[in-house]
């Protein structure tokens, strides 16, 4: 047979009807479901009286509506009440696993799914939300769709999908002290840009990917879709295997899964339809400072000017996010003032990011310039870090120890940066208004936040005591 990639792969197990010229009928392994996206596809399913094809293969949360502070009291906003109502009469009405707000396993549907097992090497996972991609680091293809699509996976357990096609991005070597799979992300965002992989499913290869933990490797397919990506994914191996062993919802016979996810990793002389080299050495810690995750730079260097870019529509691009950020162009990146941190989200709120946090903020005082939060991405991790103490380095050194939720990664809940607020975000997007009408988002790693947040601006982690 001819040699194929891990995409191809699972692709050629998940087609259930192809026509030439015409879109794959995939059948979705799991599909994942939040408030936001999903009660027009319930809607549809009752006008339609059907039930939802595989109720067991389809799992529930609330996360970006929910308030992350005190949960005892009612939710104050009503629309964001409206819709957790709906969600859980919905999963109650079709019979679906759906994790409560106080539910102790409830928490950002990209972190729960792989914590409790339910994300699965070989999967075709689905979720109304773009940073599905997340999954992809156990070796999945995992996607987001939009509602209607929603509506279709629950009524048949299948979707229509174009094939994209396959980039390989090659790391080779091993990352410097004090960088992390967030910068590499960022790194690779930067030099493909927020379009590079338009139309392609990315597969991340190179030594510098194979030796991440299972938790940075996440976030680094959670990015995928900055970078224009269908998908993006990672070969699956020891590392993931030791990390689903023993949780919750992985296959009763866990060695005979293993045996078979064996049989995914890109075949020796597969071909990509693209692939791209970059050098671990080659990436320092990152910044973002402009209004989409391409605009970033080393944190060692500056904020560019217009004039720094050659064509004219990226000059363009550039005064236009330098003006809404605040900035001239030509600041060093470490005397940029801060007046928020936030730690959380899909992207970097998982144990190893607040371990990462907590050993840079141990035994030190935020900023009195800076209000600073941190978000446990799911209610396992927020029991996690306080059987760890993680919870008390953080209070003691001022930050605010918070329930788990989206929150302050988008203004979908009462967690948001006012007008003219300047943040250093370990979440995932820096658009115009994402964290807060008129707010001022930088991306960087938890190491990067927690230091941020410390001394009131950005510092190279690198010179971190
Ligand atoms: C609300 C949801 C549809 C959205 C997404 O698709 O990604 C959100 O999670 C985001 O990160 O912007
Ligand atoms: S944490 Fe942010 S990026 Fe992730 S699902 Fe929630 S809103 Fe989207």
């Amino acid at each position: 047979m001819k040699p194929r990639t891990l995409f191809q792969k699972i692709w050629d197990n998940h087609v259930v009807h192809q026509e030439a010229g015409r879109q794959a009928i995939l059948y979705v392994d799991l599909h994942l479901v939040h408030e936001v996206t999903s009660p027009q596809a319930f809607e549809g399913l009752r006008l339609a009286n059907r039930l939802v094809r595989r109720p067991e293969r389809t799992v529930a949360t609330a996360d970006h509506n929910v308030p992350t502070s005190d949960r005892s009291l009612p939710i104050a906003d009503p629309i964001s009440k409206q819709q957790i109502d709906t969600l859980r009469a919905n999963c109650k009405e079709f019979g679906i696993t759906y994790y409560d707000l106080n539910d102790a396993q409830q928490g950002i549907v990209h972190v729960i799914g792989p914590e409790l097992g339910y994300t699965q090497p070989g999967m075709i996972i689905v979720c109304g939300d773009s940073h599905t991609s997340t999954h992809g680091a156990f070796g999945a293809l995992a996607f987001g769709i939009g509602t209607s699509e929603v509506e279709h996976v629950l009524a048949t357990q299948t979707l229509l999908q174009d094939k994209p096609k396959t980039l390989e991005l090659r790391v080779d070597g091993e990352l410097k002290p004090g960088v992390t799979a967030k910068d590499l992300i960022l790194y690779l965002i930067g030099q493909i840009t927020t379009d590079g992989g338009t139309g392609y499913c990315v597969e991340y290869t190179g030594e510098a990917i194979r030796s991440l933990t299972m938790e940075n490797r996440m976030t680094v397919c959670n990015m995928s879709i900055e970078g224009g990506a269908r998908a993006g994914m990672i070969a699956p191996d020891d590392t993931t295997y030791e990390y689903l062993r023993g949780r919750k919802f992985v296959p009763k016979d866990f060695d005979a899964a293993v045996a078979k996810w064996r049989e995914l990793p890109t075949d020796p002389g597969a071909e990509y339809d693209k692939s791209l080299v970059f050098q671990a050495a080659d990436i320092a810690p990152q910044v973002t400072w402009g209004t989409n995750p391409g605009l970033v730079v080393s944190v060692n260097s500056h904020v560019p000017k217009p004039a720094d870019f050659s064509d004219t529509t990226e000059q363009k691009t550039a005064a236009a996010a330098l003006e809404y950020m605040g900035l001239k162009g030509g600041e060093a990146i470490t005397d940029l003032k801060l007046d928020r941190v936030f730690i959380g989200s899909c992207t970097n709120a998982r144990i190893e990011d607040l371990r990462a946090a907590a050993a840079v903020a141990r035994g030190h005082q935020v900023s009195e310039n800076v209000n600073a939060m941190v978000v446990p991405g799911s209610g396992q991790v927020k029991i996690q870090a306080e059987q760890e103490g993680l919870d008390k380095v953080f209070r003691e050194a001022g930050f605010d120890w918070r329930e788990a939720g989206c929150s302050m990664c988008l203004a979908m809940n009462p967690d948001k940066l006012a007008p003219g607020e300047r943040c250093a975000s370990t979440s995932n997007r820096n658009f115009e208004g994402r964290q807060g009408k008129g707010g001022r988002t930088h991306l960087v790693s938890p190491a990067m936040a927690a230091a941020a947040a410390i001394a009131g601006h950005f510092v190279d982690i690198r010179d971190w005591k």
